[in-house]
């Protein structure tokens, strides 16, 4: 048995959660977008909506479904506009403060058998879970970047978590036509504790000159056959979000193999946090993006 969802409420409308709105509309949800800052909110559905475009070019949509889905979606002006959601995910900044102090202003305005959800790329869902009201209908739904594209979802089940919210969220995700993972409540799951330290060897490399920003992404792209070289895709992780994981792993393990690499740090400090601030390890302000180092 699992729970009835029909209205997704969505938290953070960066580019996770404009790509979970996205995904959520196309396969029938009503879906209401918040986030702190309205004009991210807008932009978010201008993401969707240059997205959903490309996937009626590319013929994997009909534009008659790309209005329906788009018409789903409505702008949350304030967190009390998911008062009717039956699931709340929450993607906004990897920042355990930010996610607790939304937490705390949410699940009092919830029905309470609504189940809340973190798509955080590394906290521990049990710690996140003690801060609501409902750590047994708590979980982490942790979807990968670009949304639209990746198929998988990872599950994670806090210590607490009910049978029912897990196979609730399972048939979520499966209706999104996502693959599922299961994944403990260790720090950064599989995908990141496998992915990030990959990353951030990849800037200590750099960090140590064994070669430029194009000399490592060209080698893992065609040595390792990777999609993206790993610089190329920190930025498109964000460089925020890639510290974010790597202190996190860092912490929760206590094994200094996991100590994030000083340039990642002076760079998150300079404001270049890749793509979405239009500099990292590579300027976007340029047509092909310039590498930097
Ligand atoms: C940090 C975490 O917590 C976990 C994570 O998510 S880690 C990050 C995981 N993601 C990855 O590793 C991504 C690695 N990169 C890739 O797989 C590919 O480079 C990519 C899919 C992003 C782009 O693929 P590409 O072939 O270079 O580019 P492109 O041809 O433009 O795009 C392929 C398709 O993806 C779509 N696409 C690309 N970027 C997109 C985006 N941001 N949003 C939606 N759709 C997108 C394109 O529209 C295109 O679709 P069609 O085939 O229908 O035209
Ligand atoms: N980037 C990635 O590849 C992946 C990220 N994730 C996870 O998804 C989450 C979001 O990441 P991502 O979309 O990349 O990040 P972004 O920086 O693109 O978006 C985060 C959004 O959250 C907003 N926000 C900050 N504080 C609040 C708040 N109190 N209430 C509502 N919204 C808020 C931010 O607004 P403002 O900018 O104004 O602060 C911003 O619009 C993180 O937990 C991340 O770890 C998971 C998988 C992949």
């Amino acid at each position: 048995m699992t729970g009835k969802i029909e209205t997704v409420g969505i938290v953070g409308a960066g580019q996770m959660g404009s790509g979970i709105a996205h995904v959520s509309a196309l396969a029938g949800y009503r879906v209401k977008l918040y986030d702190i800052s309205p004009e991210r909110i807008e932009a978010g559905i201008a993401t969707i909506s240059g997205n959903m475009a490309r996937q009626v070019s590319s013929e994997k949509l009909e534009d008659k479904e790309r209005q329906k889905a788009l018409g789903r979606i409505a702008p949350a002006n304030a967190l009390e506009d998911l008062a009717d959601c039956d699931l709340v995910i929450e993607a906004a900044t990897e920042d355990e403060t930010i996610k607790r102090k939304i937490f705390a202003q949410l699940c009092p305005i919830l029905n309470p058998e609504a189940l809340v959800a973190t798509n955080t790329s590394s906290i521990s869902i049990t710690r996140l879970a003690s801060q609501t009201d409902r750590a047994e209908r708590f979980i982490g739904i942790h979807f990968m970047n670009p949304v639209p594209v990746m198929k998988l979802v990872e599950l994670v089940r806090g210590i607490a978590t009910e049978d029912l919210t897990f196979d609730t969220a399972r048939a979520f995700v499966e209706s999104l036509d996502k693959t599922i993972t299961v994944a403990e409540d260790f720090p950064a799951f599989i995908v990141n504790r496998i992915l990030l330290p990959m990353i951030n060897e990849a800037i200590y490399t750099l960090y140590e000159g064994v070669g430029s920003v194009e000399a490592i992404d060209t080698a893992m792209k065609l040595g390792a056959n990777h999609p993206m070289g790993p610089l190329q895709l920190a930025d498109f992780i964000g460089l925020d979000t890639c510290l974010s994981i790597m202190q996190v792993l860092y912490e929760g393990l206590a094994d200094s193999k996991y100590r994030p690499c000083p340039l990642l740090v002076k760079y998150v400090e300079a404001g270049w946090l890749g793509r979405k601030a239009g500099r990292g390890f590579y300027d976007y302000r340029e047509d092909p993006p310039v590498p930097t180092r």
